[in-house]
């Protein structure tokens, strides 16, 4: 089995201005060591307009901490007033682009079609999605969220090619655990993320599905990062509120040393 690398992700969501933008990454390089860093990829994804500022912080201080988007246009360029094409989004140095977040899907009503075009328009810009899926607290109570999820999983990577499955990151962020303090417990999210590295065995065959990381999302905390990460197919987390908090999210990228203590 190939060993996939840790990934920790800050969703800021839409919260700091490009000023407290750069306190928060100094004051995570400032923190975190350069082994630390090369031990678990981090990644924050701030609002768009602080994506300049985090490139100049990253690229001053040559750090290892990677940046990417919360959304991307579907389109490459042209009429399409208040997107965002990927192409400016490679220009500024960023590695990711957060694609199909629930908060997305409720209040902009993207669609699965929707979830995929922005998928292969990252991918055509050289940015990485992640990919998110979860289900909500209804489909949850009739026991239907690995029903759920898996058909979202196959509508969103629909026609992406081999090399581009084996980047993507996928966030099985259940909605009823979004910025609630319910997290799900580590067999909750080990169940639909081994479902979900099952249904890509199954579709696309081990060499892709063994490389793929899956990241878990919802009221990740420096208090229970460690169990969530002790699960076999969860390879990273996806942090909302506690990526604001540069103390917390530390603690969270340090997680290999509250196992080891
Ligand atoms: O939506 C999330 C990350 O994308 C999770 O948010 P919280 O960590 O605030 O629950």
């Amino acid at each position: 089995m190939t060993t996939r690398k840790p990934i920790i992700a800050g969703n800021w969501k839409m919260n700091l201005n490009h000023f407290e933008a750069n306190l928060l990454v100094q004051k995570l390089a400032a923190s975190l060591t350069a082994e630390q860093l090369e031990a678990v990829e981090t990644v924050v994804l701030p609002p768009f307009t602080d994506l300049r500022t985090v490139e100049s912080v990253i690229a001053d201080g040559k750090l290892k901490i990677k940046y990417g988007a919360q959304d991307v246009s579907p389109h490459a360029g042209g009429a399409y007033t208040g997107e965002i094409a990927g192409a400016f989004l490679a220009k500024l140095g960023c590695s990711y682009a957060v694609i199909g977040h629930s908060e997305r899907r409720e209040y902009h009503n993207e669609s699965d079609e929707l979830i995929n075009a922005k998928n292969k328009a990252a991918f055509a810009a050289g940015l990485v999605p992640i990919f998110c899926v979860g289900e909500g607290l209804d489909i949850r109570e009739a026991g239907n969220q690995v029903e759920h999820v898996l058909a979202q999983v196959d509508a969103g990577l629909e026609g992406l090619k081999t090399e581009q499955l084996q980047q993507i990151v996928i966030a099985y962020e259940p909605v009823w655990a979004i910025g609630t303090g319910k997290t799900a417990t580590p067999d909750d999210a080990q169940e639909v993320c081994g479902a979900i590295r099952a249904r890509l065995v199954e579709k696309f065959g081990a060499e892709v599905a063994d490389v793929v990381r899956i990241q878990y999302g919802g009221s990740v905390k420096a208090a229970n990062i460690a169990q969530i990460m002790a699960q076999p197919d969860v390879d990273g987390a996806l942090v909302g509120g506690a990526s604001l908090d540069a103390e917390e999210f530390v603690s969270i990228v340090r997680f290999p040393e509250h196992v080891a203590r």
